[in-house]
């Protein structure tokens, strides 16, 4: 294991370092800090929550003067939650040398993101789209960029950013330093590379599973109209710290907050389809603990760090193993274990076998919780909070009462009753239904795409999975997003994205005859 003091990183990083607790580099900071420090070109891969961002953010700030009053670092990432959180990275990182950082991303007041540029921001972190947007305003200039970083390139990709991508890569100086982070290396990406990095240095930590180790994967097999009930359920068992329960589609992220909020838990719902304002306000009650459990799309399964998230939930399985994987990695990060459960159908089990093939993970069958075993999970949590106050003391203006109350009546009873009315606020009774969403089923793949192999090293190898699952062809993103997108920057993008994923159009020997075909179903599948 490497300390961070062994890199020769001026002080006042190392002081930054230090203060955000983290005491040895991971295996992927130790391989590419250096690798970055020297100027190389280089392309990372590595698995969820290992600390990709310090990976390449430490040795971006450490080359930036205080001084500079000109962009010289752009950091693209697919998403606007990402370039939001990889600011505040950066900035932590930096606080103590004074760099100024400026997440930009659309959705947000244009007029007021050229307000902040004004302040001449060092290092920008956006999404391309809107990246692509100013430098068309000329109001952000790529004149004396240096350092260019990706991150997560094969989403940005699968998103449909490949023409901006190469329109911003083609304005960036010549002898600037190019950083790609990825987490599979299909055609695209490696064409990516060749075309814009130069003799790029390869880091691949390969582990032997895809999924972070530290991640405890089960499944249940739930019939599609026992889902609702099956994850109140595991939530009283589990009683999560904070939980992602990852839906298919906005209708599904929508009507499966709600009704969480109506049978009382702190719950709310994250997809491509909210105002920016309300995205970041749900993020910043997810972070700060005012809510507890987050519904979202896939919009919510690349990069994003919540600390905290102890189970990653997927009431619907995600249609790519590789999206499975980066859903689980929302939990199990940064050294701390996490849970992963899925529901799976019984039409799907087949595609659950699909994902264990790919991640090279066997994934367990754990049994529906039951009644009991959710109340006896709440009646645990309740008794955890109580002690929780005993301890904390500050509750002698209720001794009075207390002991009025004991003198006539049995503790056991008392505070039995206590329980009850604590665990009761949950209106068990309210009548929740789900529009059904039609099962997943494994997509044929073209066979030599799963047969090659990969090539563990120096190549564009994947992550170690062997099964030459993320050298599969590429998706290119250029055909995905259609005709129609130019002029809407890259918010309708992600939502886009999110129908291509799993949200087909229902097919037609999906239970046509339970299936009530509503107008916001229609529409949402349209747009
Ligand atoms: N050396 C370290 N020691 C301890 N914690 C660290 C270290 N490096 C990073 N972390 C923390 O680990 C968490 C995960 O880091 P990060 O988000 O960069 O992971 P990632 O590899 O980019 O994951 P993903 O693939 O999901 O994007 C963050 O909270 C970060 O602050
Ligand atoms: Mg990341």
């Amino acid at each position: 294991m490497k300390t961070f003091a062994e890199f020769g990183l001026e002080p006042k990083v190392l002081q930054a370092i230090t203060e955000l607790g983290f005491e040895e580099a991971t295996p992927i900071q130790a391989q590419s800090i250096p690798i970055a420090l020297s100027g190389s070109d280089m392309i990372g891969q590595a698995q969820t929550g290992t600390g990709k961002t310090a990976a390449f953010g430490i040795p971006l700030i450490s080359k930036i003067s205080k001084e500079e009053d000109r962009i010289v670092a752009l950091i693209m990432t697919p998403t606007r939650e990402l370039a939001i959180q990889v600011a505040d990275e950066i900035e932590k990182l930096s606080r103590f040398k004074g760099i100024r950082t400026l997440p930009i991303y659309g959705g947000q007041d244009i007029v007021r993101q050229i307000r902040a540029l004004k302040k001449k921001p060092q290092v920008i972190i956006g999404t391309p789209g809107r990246l692509l947007d100013h430098i068309n305003r000329k109001t952000i200039k790529l004149d004396d960029v240096k350092m260019v970083v990706l991150d997560e390139a094969d989403e940005m990709l699968d998103m449909g950013f490949m023409d901006d991508i190469q329109a911003i890569l083609q304005l960036v100086p010549k002898d600037r330093q190019t950083m790609l982070f990825s987490a599979t290396m299909p055609p695209n990406i490696q064409k990516l590379a060749q075309q814009f990095l130069n003799n790029p240095q390869h880091v691949s930590v390969i582990p032997k599973q895809v999924s972070a180790p530290l991640i405890e994967q089960a499944y249940i097999e739930v019939h599609e109209r026992q889902k609702f009930d099956a994850l109140t359920r595991l939530l009283d068992m589990e009683s999560p710290e904070l939980a992602i329960v990852f839906g298919r589609t906005k209708r599904r992220v929508d009507e499966l907050s709600e009704a969480l909020q109506k049978r009382g838990y702190s719950a709310d719902g994250l997809h491509g389809d909210l105002s920016q304002n309300q995205r970041d306000t749900v993020m910043r009650k997810f972070r700060d603990g005012s809510i507890d459990v987050l519904v979202a799309t896939d919009v919510a399964a690349r990069g994003l760090d919540v600390s905290g998230v102890t189970h990653v939930i997927n009431f619907d399985l995600p249609q790519d193993p590789e999206s499975y994987v980066h859903r689980i990695g929302r939990t199990g990060r940064a050294g701390k274990e996490g849970k992963a459960w899925s529901f799976v159908t019984p039409r799907e089990i087949e595609h659950l076998h699909f994902i264990e093939k790919v991640t090279r993970h066997r994934i367990p069958r754990k049994p529906l919780p039951t009644i009991a075993e959710a109340i006896e999970g709440k009646q645990r949590l309740m008794a955890e909070r109580l002690l929780e106050i005993v301890q904390q003391g500050e509750i002698n203006e209720y001794k009075g009462i207390a002991i009025h109350l004991l003198e006539e009546y049995d503790s056991v009873q008392l505070l039995s009753a206590a329980m009850k009315l604590l665990t009761g606020n949950k209106n068990d009774n309210t009548q929740i239904e789900l529009t059904p969403e039609e099962p997943i089923r494994v997509k044929r793949r073209k066979p030599d795409i799963r047969s090659s192999g990969r090539k563990p090293s120096g190549g564009y190898g994947g992550r170690g999975n062997g099964s030459g699952f993320y050298n599969r062809q590429g998706r290119d993103g250029g055909d995905r997003r259609g005709g129609g997108y130019r002029g809407n920057k890259d918010g309708s993008r992600s939502s886009e994205r999110e129908y291509s994923r799993g949200d087909r159009k229902p097919r037609s020997d999906f239970d046509n005859n339970r299936r009530p075909a509503s107008k916001k179903e229609e529409a949402s599948f349209e747009k």
